[in-house]
């Protein structure tokens, strides 16, 4: 395995319960960026922030939970499980060779898994600001006055509230028109709505011109003649794959234009022996799908039938701000000339999230017909977005009956646990009017936002 995130881990610890000698070359420690620099920090801080903690103190809690997650994923545990861990930075010398740190390995199959870095986009004067990113912003050693993020993606909405609530002035520029520009428009809706209420100024469709300053001091220019100050800089817009110095020419693998790798459902690159997983294939760049991954590409490689596919369609996925924000499958603005019906329900109607006094959001499932019986029992579950303060733990069961195929009444016939009814209320729309409301067909083409709601429903 050459990289040691979620995806070589996962991979490793596969062929090591498959009876294979395994060796983990990586150069940064075995956890990689989700423990490091990714998910474990940023939801420790977010929890902090939340908690009404100081920064000092937050700052602190988050390095030592990372100590805490690493510790459970070091060298010496990785080795007492029989995995042969070797530091260093690897790439391909002939095929199914490396060479690291000038020694040699040579393996029958390998698993590249070496993620991605920040991308810095090329804006005049970037390059001459010591900005931060997700690599450096959680060793900050004293509190900055203001913060300005650049990029409106999940890292960047996260670390806004996260920076807002501790008490930074933050501000927040997105190129495209909304928040999270991938997912559901009402969803984007919310969210700026939740983030300025924390304080954060909020600018979308804004395209950062250039940047000048220093290290204590930022300028950047959005065009029109407005110019955003700040102390600090956070670039939070998008990754780029880590392939460039892999030597993937020597063993003829193939990546696309932005240098993702390409492979088959079965996750092989087409070179004898070489499979990919986890960010640096693109294709679904969350902790638990590299996981998944790096299992199916040592299983599939194993097998010469039956071989286990990658298919991210029932995986959910997590915003962690607050209202939280969780997808499966599609979502409705995604939904052009697809037959399916939605079911809207605001959370100010469910009354686990009104004793909370926590009703900014709402639940959307997403039904298709189900052959050969049509809608017949609710259909099938294509998809859910759920905003809600605890989404994210709402959206597994969704997930569960898209994985499943289940007739989406299931999930309306499932009694509840009230006041935790969120779920039920929403899919009885698909069988009559509940609450005032039912499923509405999805509209196509579409013409679907929060702006422009024109269902009486969605009120
Ligand atoms: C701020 C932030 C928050 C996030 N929050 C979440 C979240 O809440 N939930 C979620 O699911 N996902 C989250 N993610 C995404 C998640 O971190 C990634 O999807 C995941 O870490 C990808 O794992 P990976 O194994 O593919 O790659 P990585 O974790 O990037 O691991 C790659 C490893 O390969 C090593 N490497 C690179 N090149 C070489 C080489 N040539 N030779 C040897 N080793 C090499 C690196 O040192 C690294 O250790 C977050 C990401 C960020 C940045
Ligand atoms: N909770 C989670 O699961 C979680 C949290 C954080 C990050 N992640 C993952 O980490 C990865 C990185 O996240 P990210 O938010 O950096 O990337 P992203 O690609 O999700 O978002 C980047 C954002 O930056 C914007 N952008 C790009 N260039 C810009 C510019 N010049 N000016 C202003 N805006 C610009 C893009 O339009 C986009 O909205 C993603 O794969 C993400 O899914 C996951």
């Amino acid at each position: 395995m050459i990289g040691g995130g979620a995806a070589g881990l996962a991979a490793a610890a596969t062929a090591v319960r498959a009876g294979l000698r395994v060796s983990l070359v990586t150069e940064g420690p075995p956890g990689g960026d989700c423990t490091f620099t990714g998910c474990v920090p940023s939801k420790t801080l977010l929890d902090a922030a939340a908690a009404d903690l100081s920064f000092d103190t937050a700052l602190k809690r988050v390095r030592e939970t990372v100590a805490r997650v690493a510790a459970t994923e070091s060298e010496q545990v990785l080795r007492q499980q029989g995995i042969d861990v070797v530091r260093g930075r690897a790439h391909f010398v002939v095929p199914r060779t490396i060479e690291v740190g000038g020694s040699r390995l040579r393996a029958r199959r390998v698993v590249i898994a070496t993620g991605t870095r920040p991308a810095v986009p090329p804006i005049l004067g970037v390059a001459d600001v010591p900005y931060l990113t997700t690599d450096t912003v959680f060793d900050l050693d004293a509190m900055p006055g203001s913060l300005a993020v650049l990029g409106g993606g999940a890292v960047g909405c996260e670390l806004a509230q996260a920076f807002a609530r501790l008490g930074v002035e933050v501000t927040l520029i997105e190129l495209a028109d909304r928040l999270l520009p991938a997912i559901d428009p009402d969803a984007s809706a919310l969210l700026a709505e939740a983030l300025t209420e924390n304080g954060v100024r909020v600018h979308t469709g804004v395209p950062a011109h250039r940047v000048r300053g220093t290290r204590n001091s930022v300028a950047i220019d959005i065009g029109k003649g407005e110019t955003i100050r700040s102390e600090r800089l956070l670039v939070a817009a998008g990754r780029r794959p880590e392939t460039g110095d892999l030597g993937l020419d020597v063993v003829d693998v193939r990546t696309d234009q932005n240098g993702f790798i390409i492979v088959d459902r079965h996750l092989r690159t087409g070179a004898a022996g070489i499979s990919a997983a986890g960010d640096v294939t693109g294709l679904f760049p969350f902790t638990h799908g590299a996981y998944a991954m790096g299992r199916i590409a040592v299983q599939a490689s194993l097998r010469r039938s039956n071989r286990p596919v990658f298919n991210p369609h029932a995986i959910p996925r997590v915003v962690f701000t607050d209202p939280e924000i969780a997808i499966v499958g599609a979502g409705e603005h995604k939904l052009d000339g697809v037959i399916a019906k939605v079911a809207y329900l605001s959370m100010s109607e469910v009354d686990r999230a009104i004793t909370a006094a926590a009703t900014r959001g709402f639940v959307k499932l997403i039904a298709g017909p189900r052959r050969p019986l049509g809608f017949a029992g609710g259909g099938r579950l294509l998809g859910a977005t759920i905003v809600a303060s605890r989404a994210g733990e709402l959206i597994h069961e969704p997930a569960l009956a898209m994985q499943l195929g289940m007739f989406t009444g299931r999930l309306a016939q499932t009694t509840h646990a009230y006041p935790s009814t969120a779920i039920q209320q929403a899919a009885a729309q698909f069988f009559g009017t509940y609450g005032g409301r039912t499923a509405y067909p999805a509209e196509y083409p579409r013409r679907v936002s929060g702006a422009t709601a024109k269902f009486a429903n969605r009120a």
